[in-house]
């Protein structure tokens, strides 16, 4: 039996401004698994719920009910020092990161901020070192970038730091929003390849949030398709997609562009067009 990491059970979310109600998330449950490592992606249309649900689970939104629990613990009651190891096990990757982030300040920062915050280093020496380390499982070198602000930066560059940020805490699990929709063919690839080497050589799960269900096939484990606020398929990603059943999962697979259907596409990232 695969241990789990994250369980989300009958998450239900409904906002409510200016006189009207929305539901976001109506009865989603979904399991993302520690080990083996796993990506479960959450895909669907805009509006169906999924970063609802991400903020749900990086604990930024309330749920209106059900649960959400971390290797068995409802995080509604987590203790002090848990929501800690919680912040610190539980990293998220956003699709512009750099929006939020004072553009003068240099990328070094970034780093110096987390370490500092929770002290991961007793000497400046060991700063730089995990600093580094954390720059090159994304494949970058840090003189290449760490005296750079963030406008200097590639959008691909952009998205292996903040990779590399989550990294630099050993987290258990990051919630990826889009982290690739606005980088181009190569770097997306360059991208999901560091995704799936963090998966399989550091041991790190992740919920993959997106609505291009082709990259969604590359690299997930598992899928999780919204619709409205509702789970209406899931399974074994690559199954999923080969063949699914809710007629609304088949219009959204069915619109992925593939040239001929009848040309099984290549699971290698390597060998992936874009
Ligand atoms: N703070 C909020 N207040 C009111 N309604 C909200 C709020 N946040 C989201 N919604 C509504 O909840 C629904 C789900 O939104 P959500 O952002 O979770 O979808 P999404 O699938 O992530 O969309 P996208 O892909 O465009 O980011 C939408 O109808 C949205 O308008």
């Amino acid at each position: 039996m695969a241990d789990v990491l994250l369980e989300v059970e009958d998450a239900t979310k409904t906002y409510h401004s200016r006189g009207e109600t929305t539901a976001a998330l109506k009865g989603v449950s979904l399991v993302v698994d520690e080990s083996p490592a796993t990506i479960a992606c959450i895909a669907g249309e805009s509006g169906s719920g999924k970063t609802t649900l991400a903020n749900s689970i990086l604990g930024f939104t309330q749920l209106t009910s059900g649960t959400i629990s971390y290797r068995g613990t409802n995080i509604a009651t987590l203790t002090r020092s848990q929501q800690l190891e919680y912040r610190r096990d539980v990293q998220a990757v956003f699709q512009d990161p750099f929006g939020v982030y004072n553009p003068f300040y240099r990328i070094r920062r970034l780093f110096d901020v987390l370490i500092k915050r929770f002290r991961l280093a007793q000497s400046k020496a060991e700063a730089r070192e995990l600093i580094e380390e954390a720059l090159n499982v994304v494949g970058i070198r840090g003189e290449e970038v760490l005296d750079k602000n963030p406008h200097q930066l590639s959008g691909g560059q952009r998205q292996r730091i903040m990779m590399a940020r989550a990294y630099l805490l050993k987290p258990r699990l990051i919630v990826a929003d889009e982290p690739v929709s606005m980088v181009d063919a190569s770097l997306r690839a360059m991208i999901l390849d560091v995704m799936l080497r963090l998966r399989d050589e550091r041991g790190i799960s992740f919920l993959y949030i997106t609505h291009d269900l082709s990259t969604a096939y590359q690299i997930g484990d598992d899928i999780y398709i919204l619709y409205g606020g509702e789970l209406i398929e899931q399974g074994r990603a690559q199954e999923v997609i080969e063949n699914p059943q809710h007629e609304y999962a088949k219009l959204l697979i069915g619109s992925i562009p593939v040239p001929d259907p009848s040309i099984r596409w290549n699971r290698e990232p390597h060998s992936q067009a874009g």
